[in-house]
């Protein structure tokens, strides 16, 4: 399938699931709409957040804010300080519970930039003997960054999100979504604060995979 139309294919009904989640956020209770979706294979499965506050809507649904974030099991689980996944999912999570209408797509089989947490772990090694982030993938055999962003795409449209302001410091992301034939109206940073572990992985994603920070 090409690029663009992607969009445009309807989901199978059976690769959707929904219900609600009340989630605990800042002492509060949250309460968001949780779809799982499905793709091809089991591998392929996303958890979409989404807030609404309709009474907030002017006639129409506004344009939701949307996160699109991969999957980090060391920081969105464990709050890892080696990056910072775990403050932007916190800093999304804020923002899209301010809006009327906001969205987190988690997307967990993109761990590691799409290599896995496996091969994380052991790009990390690497780090620790000097490499750096892009270096460190190309010494495991890796690509750089191998993610996908075919099945997020079809997850936004299904979820009637063809238009999205996107929460990301990286280009390379809303390209791979508009790509895809997502309207990306606009991108608003979602920066985190460095600290000395993170300070080199955050300089090597400005300086050579060309992240706004
Ligand atoms: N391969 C690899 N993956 C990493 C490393 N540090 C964090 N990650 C993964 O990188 C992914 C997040 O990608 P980032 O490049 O930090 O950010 P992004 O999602 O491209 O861009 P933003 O939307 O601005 O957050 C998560 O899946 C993390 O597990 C690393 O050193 N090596």
């Amino acid at each position: 399938m090409k690029s663009g139309t992607l969009t445009s294919v309807k989901l199978p009904a059976d690769w959707s699931v929904e219900t609600i989640l009340p989630i605990e956020f800042q002492g509060q209770e949250l309460m968001l709409e949780a779809h799982a979706y499905r793709g091809e294979t089991d591998e392929e499965q996303i958890l979409a957040l989404v807030h609404r506050d309709a009474a907030k809507f002017n006639g129409s649904a506004p344009i939701p804010v949307v996160r699109v974030h991969s999957g980090c099991v060391t920081g969105d689980i464990f709050h890892s300080l080696r990056c910072d996944c775990y403050q932007q999912l916190q800093a999304a999570l804020k923002i899209i519970s301010d809006v009327p209408y906001g969205a987190i797509i988690y997307v967990p089989y993109h761990e590691g930039r799409g290599i896995g947490l496996f091969k994380k772990i052991q790009a990390y090694a690497l780090q620790d003997q000097g490499l750096d982030t892009v270096e460190a993938n190309i010494e495991v055999g890796a690509p750089i960054d191998s993610r996908d962003y075919g099945l997020t795409a079809r997850v936004l449209a299904d979820l009637q999100m063809p238009e999205i302001k996107l929460l990301s410091n990286n280009p390379a992301k809303e390209q791979a979504l508009k790509s895809h034939g997502i309207r990306v109206v606009e991108r608003l940073p979602i920066v985190a604060m460095p600290n000395k572990f993170n300070k080199r992985y955050l300089e090597t994603k400005r300086a050579r995979m060309a992240h706004k920070l």
